[in-house]
Order: structure tokens, then sequence, then C-alpha cells
């Protein structure tokens, strides 16, 4: 697959069965700054209304950044980010984060409290409010726990649950920061499968980080890779077209894996070179991990 640079996706048209659908995010020429330090330059990139993305780079590199700025959090320095059109001026419900850590539940309320939350602050009625906690906790799995505090989940659980919270107000993109970055091997691959399944019900716009490549090439429509900071840049833009669900042992995704796994890579070692901790390392074993193409 040739990787290519940023572009305009078409939009893939695809319905959706609940929630409201996704909408377009456009980044363009977004530079982001803290202080003096130069964290991001330059970076566009056009996604389309229910589309799966994920951004893939080396540690450090401003992945999270990059996603904070379309979540409203950071507010770039130059440039411009929108969603559905509108420009992003801060955080709103209709983009819904989800974290690497569950700690972004609230340990004092069940899991249905916590799904209700968002609609509760919005005075959603309470008969409209527990179809939809019903409706989310069903998507994720969680119907039997939900009368259980965090406290009471294992890890996938949480994750789901914070998938359900965020699910309930309905927001047209998804952003989720490594979110089964904490969880063990095989959660990870039930969580993946589950993951696809939902995107699918709700059409929602996913912005999804990673480090992980084989999770990249199991969940993308495109997969996005960042050159090393500082003044990190986007790299190349790869389409992953490949039927679902995915198999990272067939030969199309392993000679992605590889592709990516170079790629990445060369940034890798560029910043170990830059750090004068270059010993002839090519960044290989970094990046990931599990999966096929090795
Ligand atoms: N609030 C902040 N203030 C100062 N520097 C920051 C801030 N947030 C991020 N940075 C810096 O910006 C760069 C990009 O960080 P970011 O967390 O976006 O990287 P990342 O690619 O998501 O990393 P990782 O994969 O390790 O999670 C890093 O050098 C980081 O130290």
């Amino acid at each position: 697959m040739t990787p290519h640079g940023t572009r305009t996706a078409a939009p893939t048209g695809r319905s959706s069965s609940t929630g409201r659908g996704g909408a377009p995010v456009s980044l363009r020429e977004v530079d982001i700054r803290f202080g003096d330090f130069d964290a991001v330059r330059g970076a566009t990139l056009d996604i389309a209304a229910g589309e799966f993305v994920c951004l893939l780079g080396p540690s450090g590199c401003g992945k999270s950044t990059l996603l904070n700025a379309v979540a409203g959090f950071v507010t770039p320095a130059g440039g411009e980010v929108t969603c559905g059109n509108a420009p992003v001026t801060g955080p709103d419900v209709s983009r819904g984060v989800v974290f690497q850590s569950a700690e972004a539940l609230f340990p004092w309320l069940t899991v249905r409290q916590n799904v209700s939350f968002g609609p509760r602050m919005r005075r959603m009625p309470k008969a409209q409010r527990a179809a939809v906690e019903d409706r989310y906790l069903a998507m994720v799995g969680l119907s039997h726990s939900a009368d259980k505090f965090p406290s009471q989940l294992s890890g996938g659980m949480r994750q789901r649950a914070q998938l359900a919270r965020v699910l309930a107000n309905e927001p047209s993109v998804v952003l989720m920061d490594e979110p089964f970055g904490a969880l063990d091997a095989q959660t990870r691959l039930v969580m993946q499968v589950e993951l696809d399944r939902i995107w699918r019900d709700t059409g929602a716009t996913i912005l999804f980080v990673t480090h992980d490549i084989g999770e990249a090439i199991l969940l993308s429509d495109r997969i996005v890779t960042m050159t090393a900071g500082p003044a990190a840049a986007i790299k190349n833009v790869y389409p992953c077209d490949l039927p679902r669900p995915r198999d990272l042992t067939d030969p199309a995704s392993a000679a992605l894996f590889r592709q990516l796994r170079e790629d990445i890579g060369e940034e890798v070692a560029r910043t170990l070179r830059a750090q004068g901790l270059d010993d002839g390392h090519d960044g290989r074993s970094t990046g990931d991990q599990k999966g096929a193409g090795r």
C-alpha cells in the first residue's frame, strides 16, 4: 500500500443505527506550542464523516497533543481545527474523549450513573435518559454490571464503561487516546473487535491514538504517521482498505505492518541520533509489539 500526503477523504457514507452519525474533522496548518516549545508544526489532515483514523508515531512526538487540539483542550498557536465545518474553540459534548486511564470514571457513581452523567447534565427527561443508559450499556456489554461501582470492574469493563459514558452524549466524533494501552493482550483483542462493531453501530468519526501498529491495522480506514518532535509533522497517510474483520497474518496486513514499522523506526532512529544515543539501532523493536509481520 502506498502512503500519500494528506488529502481530503471521500465521505464513507456510513449510516448509524444509533447516535447522530459522524462529522468531518479538518486540521489546517496547525501549529501547537507550549511556551517556547514547538510541539507540532503545520499539521494538515482531513477526516471524513464516519471515518476511522489512527495516529501512530514515536513516543512523545505529539499524537495526544494533536488529539487534544481536536478535543478543544489545546488551542493551536496557528492554523485551524474544524469539526462539522465549525471552528473548534473549546471542548464540546459533540466531541467525546476516551482516555487510557479509567480513572476518568467517577468512582462514587455506579456504572449506570456514570453513563447517565452527560444526559443528566443536559437535563434530559428521566424516561429518555433511562432509554439512553440502557442502549449504551447494552452496546458495550455492561447491562449486567450497571449497578456496580468502577472499583468493582475489571480494566476492560472500566474502559467499556468509559466508552458508554462518552457514547451516551451521542458525539459525532470520538477521540480515543490509547484507550486500550493499559489492558492485557487478550482483553485488548476483545475490545478491538467490540470497538469495530460499536463504530459501525454509531457511525461516529473516530480519531484513535495508539503505539500499536497491529491495533491500527485492525481498526483503521487510514493510518497517519507523525515525525518525531519537536515540531512534529504529519509524515505519511496510509489507506487501509483491507476487508474487515482483519487478520494480521494475511499477506497484505503483514506487508502494511512492515511498512509502518519501518516508517516509525526511521523516526525513532532519528530521535536517538539527535540524543546522541544511536548505536546502530534502527528502531524496529519499538513501535510495536504484537501481531504479524515479523
Ligand atoms: N502541557 C504541556 N506542556 C509542555 N509540553 C507538553 C505539554 N503537553 C505535551 N507536551 C510536550 O509535547 C510533546 C508531545 O507530547 P504528546 O503527549 O502529544 O506526545 P505523544 O506522541 O502523545 O506521546 P506518547 O506516545 O508517549 O503518549 C512532548 O515533547 C511533550 O513533552
